[in-house]
């Protein structure tokens, strides 16, 4: 027997008056996944996650959360499905404490907020008794993060989470959310940034113009969007470029005027330009290999714009 999919998005479609932010997104998360929902400004991204989370109607398409429609079972699906706050909906003289014993007395069967304030970091120090205008910004994204899981829930949506922070908070960030898939939550996770989509998520939509323009692991998205390796290095004497040319996998070669070679290829390139040096007695310098990153595969997927 096939399992339920935790979310389920088929054909959605979304527009606000005559402008569409959806045209056409269809994915499925399984349960324990961390599923990232990646694109530029304007891609469509909190549309789409909005529609899971029941809080607009699509036009047209399916959304099921456990099996369950998010706008008509709505109730329902607040006890499977936690999200994060708007800041904006928290008031600033609330303190940490008050927030997570009020949250908390929203849900039925809610987690220990103890047990998530010491989890998240949130039990130190003074924090529980701080307000939330006084907190820092890695503070109140770590008190979004324990109100999203609040009402013990077997997925949780968490949208630019890391946006604004500095790199040691995203990190630390990361490692929550680390934390979160490893108890065996669902993570929906819309991001901006490669780095994080690359290191959290187990798959990865690129999101583009309201269109799903690719759909895979990481790994794949990389390896689909055809941005390969690039091998430089200065020879110690002068090597034939249609010796290079013809190596395994090499697509390009170019010799700049200093006598440094740039050989555009693959993994299995840098093996015979390595077995090549060595027939040949010649040494490199300054050996570089450059790998591909999911940067360069989601600005050959979106053609680079953000718009
Ligand atoms: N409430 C709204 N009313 C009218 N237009 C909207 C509304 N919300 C979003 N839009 C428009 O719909 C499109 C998609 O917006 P959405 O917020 O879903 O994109 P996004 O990918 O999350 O973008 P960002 O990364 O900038 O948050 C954009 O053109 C946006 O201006």
């Amino acid at each position: 027997m096939t399992k339920t999919p935790m979310m389920e998005v088929t054909g959605l479609r979304k527009a606000y008056g005559g402008r569409t932010a959806v045209a056409d997104v269809s994915f499925t998360v399984a349960e324990g996944e961390v599923f990232g929902i990646l694109g530029p400004n304007g891609a469509g991204k909190t549309t789409t996650v909005e529609c899971v989370e029941g809080l607009r109607t699509p036009d047209a398409g399916t959304v099921r959360v456990a099996g369950l429609d998010p706008v008509t079972h709505h109730d329902e699906v607040t006890r499977v499905l936690g999200a994060q706050l708007q800041q904006s909906e928290l008031q600033p003289k609330i303190t940490v404490r008050e927030a997570l014993e009020l949250y908390a007395s929203f849900h039925e069967r809610p987690a220990d907020w103890r047990v998530l304030a010491e989890r998240l970091g949130l039990a130190e120090g003074r924090v529980l008794t701080t307000r939330f205008a006084k907190l820092s910004g890695g503070q109140k994204q770590r008190l979004s993060i324990a109100l999203a899981l609040i009402g013990d829930p077997r997925a949780v949506v968490l949208d630019e989470l890391t946006t604004g922070l500095d790199p040691r908070a995203r990190r630390e960030t990361w490692e929550l959310i680390e934390d979160v898939r490893d108890s065996g939550v669902t993570v929906l996770l819309v991001t901006h940034f490669m780095e994080e989509a690359q290191r959290l998520c187990d798959r990865v939509a690129v999101i583009d113009q309201g269109r799903v323009a690719a759909l895979d692991t990481p790994a794949g998205l990389i390896r689909r969007a055809t941005v390969s390796t690039v091998i430089s290095f200065t020879p110690s004497a002068p090597l034939d470029d249609r010796e290079l040319a013809a190596l395994p996998g090499a697509v390009s070669v170019r010799t700049a005027d200093d006598g440094g070679i740039a050989i555009e290829g693959t993994d299995e390139t840098v093996n015979a330009v390595v077995s090549l040096l060595a027939r040949h007695r010649i040494t490199a310098r300054r050996l570089r290999v450059t790998e591909a990153t999911l940067d360069d595969a989601y600005l050959a997927l979106t053609n680079g714009a953000d718009r």
